[in-house]
């Protein structure tokens, strides 16, 4: 078991508070992404669950145990952080075994292993490369098998990807869940693209300026966002203002077109069709609307024509004030 347990957490550096009373129960085996903008807060926590910072306020536990007096050493975490290069002077199988003497693992066992990790991260037949002569994503790789050589209850990746081309990074994340998945790891993820989190997490926690905005499952955070940051960050949502009433969210597929009608009227600003997609922007009064269907599944419009947009009343969510 290996349930990471973070209550209250706070941390400040001088008079700058970074983290504010965080409460996150992850759970054994769970994929947590915290997600949100620049100087939010993630790689504060992060660094405060491994050990390479202290907490002011709060506790950190692991299946149960207080971490506050383990140092990061022996907290049996493993990490991936963009800083955390490879040894340059070590191949492939010396970076990923690097871990293992220390701890002393026994010679036949490294080999073994070494060999296995390598096969998970799909770089079988490297051993011998030098770290220098690397691709971006065979480094990343490597990265991994080391983090992950002396099984760790807790595995931490801060924007492990960021640095790959678009096509290599939506690889390395399957790959990512995938062995995520095959171990049964623990695993906090600190990203600031949604749809990454999207991709790899069982549950998102979207920070903001320190504290938690909304923790929840994809789809949840997706669909009932629970205010203006959450559904701006998460996505394209749009954000309907009746003075005197809630603001009103409707995703851009939930909208449909029609030229009479009730509901709010506007002009197509812009339209194109991505493959089997059709995007149009609309301008209501002074705000932008964005809305995409199936391309030929509703009328077609000029560039210009004046529509009336309508959703059903179950696709539409309130902000809570
Ligand atoms: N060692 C430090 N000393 C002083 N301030 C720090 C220190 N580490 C972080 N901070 C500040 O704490 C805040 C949170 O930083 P953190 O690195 O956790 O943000 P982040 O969400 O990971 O951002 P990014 O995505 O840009 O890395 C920032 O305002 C940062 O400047």
């Amino acid at each position: 078991m290996s349930d990471l347990t973070i209550t209250n957490l706070s941390k400040s550096f001088g008079s700058h508070t970074a983290l504010r009373d965080i409460s996150i129960d992850v759970k054994s085996g769970e994929f947590i992404c915290l997600l949100g903008g620049s100087g939010c807060g993630k790689t504060t926590l992060l660094r405060l669950i491994a050990g390479l910072e202290t907490h002011d306020q709060g506790a950190l536990l692991l299946a149960g145990k207080d971490l506050t007096q383990v140092p990061s050493h022996k907290r049996n975490i493993g990490m991936v952080f963009q800083s955390l290069a490879l040894f340059p002077h070590l191949n492939v199988a010396g970076n990923v075994a690097y871990g293992m003497k220390l701890a002393g693992v026994q010679k036949e066992d490294i080999a073994a292993r070494v060999s296995s990790l390598l096969d998970m991260v799909g770089l079988s037949g490297l051993e011998n490369r030098s770290a220098t002569a690397l691709s971006g994503g065979q480094r990343q790789r490597v990265a991994i098998a080391r983090a992950l050589a002396l099984q760790p209850d807790v595995f931490l990746m801060d924007e492990p990807f960021s640095a790959l081309d678009a096509g290599l990074r939506d690889q390395m994340q399957e790959e990512v869940k995938r062995i995520q998945r095959d171990l049964g790891v623990t695993t906090v993820f600190v990203t600031h693209d949604q749809r990454e989190a999207m991709a790899l997490a069982d549950r998102i926690v979207v920070m903001n300026g320190g504290v938690i905005e909304q923790a929840g499952p994809p789809d949840e955070l997706y669909a009932r966002p629970k205010s203006r940051f959450v559904a701006q960050f998460i996505g394209i949502n749009n954000l309907f203002d009746v003075a005197g009433q809630p603001t009103i969210a409707v995703r851009p597929e939930a909208i449909g077109l029609a030229t009479d009608g009730a509901g709010p009227r506007g002009t197509i600003t812009r339209q194109r069709r991505l493959g089997a997609l059709m995007e149009r922007e609309i301008s209501v009064g002074a705000q932008t609307i964005f809305q995409s269907e199936f391309a030929g599944k509703g009328p077609s419009f000029d560039d210009g024509a004046s529509v009336v947009l309508s959703w059903s009343a179950d696709q539409a969510w309130a902000l809570p004030a």
